[in-house]
């Protein structure tokens, strides 16, 4: 059995994934870790505080992490330091984060590290790199994402991955985060966040040429796409070489 423990159980996400895990046959939901301590599906939430403790206890084979970038980077390194694989869904990391996060993951352990999880998203990304690659130039781009109104990040993780691939293919373009007053278009990409209600999480990204659109969108109806790939993931990780992968590692996309 691959013991997991879950960073973020008592979050929105930690809550999904740490029911997939108690129900899968193959893994074992060790416990949890949050803000204040609890319990989730039978086995004990500790405080973050406590967490060198914790993995020295119950030595788990995988951590699952979902919190906010801040506490991302220090749960990551502690798990890296106790030889532990890691599975991190946090978005919102600095480049100085993503850099400390290398640093503490390269030569040490396995990690899948992915702004997001679902299926359907990393089909999505492997799209848009397709229609960008393809379109001639001409065309103006734009994203959008729409999330629920507690996210705390903007614009979400998967949007930001959007904006590298169409960096990759298109070349370097200014990143116009919303647009007010009196402005010529040029050649940026326009970038926009909607905040509001439960809206799980909605991208789109539009080429718009002349007499004609193409738009490419992914909509998540539930965070059980989301839950479910990280812990597909975390059956994934056991056992690879030390190193960052990516979703498109585990469901064999690149
Ligand atoms: N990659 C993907 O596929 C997806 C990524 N996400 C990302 O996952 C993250 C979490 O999202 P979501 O579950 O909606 O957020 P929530 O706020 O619901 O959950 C985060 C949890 O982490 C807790 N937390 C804060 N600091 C620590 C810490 N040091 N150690 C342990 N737990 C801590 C929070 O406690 P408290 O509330 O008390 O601060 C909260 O319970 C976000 O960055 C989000 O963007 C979300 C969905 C999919
Ligand atoms: O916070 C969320 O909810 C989500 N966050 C991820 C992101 O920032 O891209 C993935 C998903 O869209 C849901």
């Amino acid at each position: 059995m691959i013991k997991v423990v879950v960073c973020g159980a008592l979050g929105r996400m930690g809550t999904a994934i740490g029911r997939l895990v108690s129900e899968s046959p193959d893994l074992e939901l060790v416990g949890g870790v949050d803000v204040k301590a609890g319990s989730f599906y039978g086995v004990p939430v500790v405080e973050a505080a406590r967490l060198d403790a914790f993995l020295e206890e119950t030595k788990p084979d995988v951590l699952i992490d979902f919190t906010i970038a801040n506490a991302s980077v220090g749960n990551i390194k502690a798990a890296a330091a106790h030889g532990v694989a890691l599975i991190v869904g946090t978005t919102g990391f600095s480049p100085e984060q993503r850099e400390e996060i290398r640093l503490a993951v390269e030569g040490h352990v396995p990690a899948v590290i992915s702004s997001n999880y679902s299926v359907g998203v990393n089909i999505f990304w492997t799209l848009i790199r397709e229609a960008a690659r393809r379109l001639p130039e001409g065309y103006d781009i734009e994203v959008t994402e729409a999330h629920h109104r507690y996210k705390k990040d903007a614009p979400s993780g998967t949007a930001k991955t959007i904006l590298e691939i169409l960096d990759e293919e298109v070349g370097p373009r200014t990143h116009l985060h919303g647009r007010e007053g009196m402005m010529e278009r040029g050649d940026e990409i326009g970038v926009h966040v909607i905040r509001g209600g439960d809206i799980v999480g909605d991208h789109t990204v539009l080429f718009a040429g002349n007499y004609e659109v193409l738009e490419l969108s992914h909509r998540a109806y539930d965070r059980g796409v989301f839950a479910s790939g990280a812990v597909r993931a975390a059956a994934w990780v056991i056992g690879r070489k030390p190193g960052i992968y990516g979703m498109a590692d585990v469901l064999n996309l690149s």
